[in-house]
């Protein structure tokens, strides 16, 4: 973290509460109602389905999550502080919003979904002539949200108008039949920043720098540029992947979609995990199940992916453990399945220590937010390297390619605190510019005994989720 001083959050220029008073008065109080839904169909994409535009929010894993659209109200933060500011809006729109909440379970009530750059300084952070840069982070409260956990379904609605809006329900849900889903058509890509071709000596100044012992690990990336014939309707993309990709979070949050399997940190009722993955293996197409076990097996025993894993593992279980009063972290990892790729995979967990109160009184206070909590995760060895600092400075100056939100928590946060933030991975950031225009990305630990070509391989893999999920057929 750099000591300049912090640009302020700039709120966007959607609907704010205040707006509707004039600058002087206090801004209007949101008001949050929450109300059980009896009859949402199930389903893996049932939740998807029903996101009416082309700004969908969504969070979903195995049919289960929330999805939300509309803008109650957004907050835009910049730099280093876009975690701390985000909060900070957070919790002042929280102190005077009026919440009815029926159903109580993470995720009812007041939710905002976020995203957030990778780095703290990244080169988009000056205006441009086209206007203010992309916001380096970004929390989100849609005016409708609908979530489901297992047998229980539900609908949240937001007013800005400080009253209550008409009873939400079944009959909100189908009014909210929108703008049919347009397939992408033909799609091409290109090389971004970087060529494919030019990757791997990009990886092996990497390889030679952790060989000359100035760091341990290093995760590097890449870029493709995608470009369709039509606009490219991020529920597409969701669609798709909440199909295929079941083991994954499925997210889309301001322009960045994706199907992530790697979550920073769960935090709820006082438990926090975080699913650590490093350590990939690739599963070829048409691979049966024999074989990909046997990849499997082979996977838990390399030496160069335990020691990948070993790196991200640490590193979160330092960075949760200030604020755990006990923490389990498995000895060996499992190996995670996908269509795509095998990955070693740690669930560390943690029992969240409750800070003290406010006036220093003993009693207990409130846990650190889940958005504190991925802000002090972030970045993990996973998606950054080993040591933090060196592997970010290296990055920046050899990878050649702005992350911007790729590689960055994305997410929600409820009124509670409690929420779920995953790394931006296997993703895709829409332009604003342009909408037929994407960014794909893939990235790869790199340490002493990383063979270029074969993290050029790797990284391939990484990127068809979402060059699948562009496709149409
Ligand atoms: C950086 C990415 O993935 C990360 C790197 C991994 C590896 O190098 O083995 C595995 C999972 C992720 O933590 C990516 O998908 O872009």
């Amino acid at each position: 973290m750099s000591a300049t001083p912090l640009p302020a959050p700039r709120p966007s220029p959607g609907p704010v509460p205040g707006d509707t008073t004039g600058p002087a008065s206090e801004p209007l109080p949101l008001v949050v109602r929450t109300t059980r839904l009896d009859a949402l169909p199930g389903g893996l994409t049932a939740l998807v389905d029903l996101l009416p535009d082309t700004r969908p929010l969504s969070w979903v894993r195995r049919g289960d999550g929330i999805v939300g659209w509309g803008e109650a109200l957004r907050f835009d933060t910049f730099g280093p502080g876009r975690f701390a500011d985000a909060e900070a809006a957070w919790q002042a729109t929280l102190a005077r919003a009026v919440v009815h909440d029926d159903v109580r379970l993470p995720g009812t009530g007041p939710v905002a979904f976020g995203t957030f750059a990778f780095d703290d300084a990244g080169p988009g952070d000056d205006d441009t002539e086209d206007g203010p840069a992309r916001p380096d982070g970004s929390l989100v409260v849609p005016r409708v949200l609908v979530g489901r956990r297992g047998d229980v379904a539900w609908m949240t609605t937001v007013s800005v108008t400080g009253a209550l809006d008409a009873v939400p329900g079944a009959e909100a849900l189908r009014d909210t039949r929108g703008a049919p889903v347009v397939p992408p058509g033909r799609v091409t890509t290109t090389d971004g920043s970087v060529a494919a071709e030019d990757w791997p000596a990009v990886v092996r100044e990497g390889v030679a720098r952790i060989q000359a012992g100035e760091l341990e690990k290093v995760v590097l990336a890449r870029e493709v540029v995608a470009t369709a014939e039509r606009p490219v309707d991020p529920r597409w993309l969701l669609r798709r992947l909440a199909d295929r990709y079941q083991a994954c979070w499925t997210f889309s949050v301001a322009g960045m979609v994706g199907a992530t399997p790697e979550l920073l940190v769960r935090s709820e009722k006082g438990l926090v995990t975080s699913r650590v993955l490093a350590g990939t293996i690739r599963r070829e197409p048409g691979m049966s199940d024999d074989d990909a076990l046997l990849h499997a097996a082979q996977l838990a025993r390399s030496s160069k992916d335990l020691e990948e894993h070993e790196y991200a593992v640490r590193s979160v279980a330092a960075a949760l453990e200030p604020f755990c009063t006990s923490m389990n972290v498995p000895d060996s990892p499992f190996v995670l399945h996908l269509p795509n790729v095998m990955h070693l995979a740690s669930d560390v967990t943690g029992v969240l220590d409750r800070v003290a109160g406010p006036g220093g009184d003993g009693r207990p206070g409130r846990a650190p937010s889940s958005l504190t909590l991925a802000a002090a995760l972030h970045p993990s060895a996973a998606v950054c390297g080993t040591p933090t600092v060196t592997a970010r400075d290296l990055i920046r100056e050899i990878e050649g390619m702005d992350r911007s939100r790729y590689a960055g928590p994305v997410g929600w946060v409820g009124a509670d605190g409690d929420g779920e933030w995953g790394i931006a991975l296997r993703s895709a950031e829409l332009s604003e510019a342009d909408p037929r225009h994407v960014r794909l990305f893939a990235g790869c630990g790199i340490v002493a005994a990383s063979d270029p070509e074969a993290e050029l391989a790797e990284s391939e893999a990484k990127l068809e989720p979402m060059r699948w999920a562009l496709r149409d057929d």
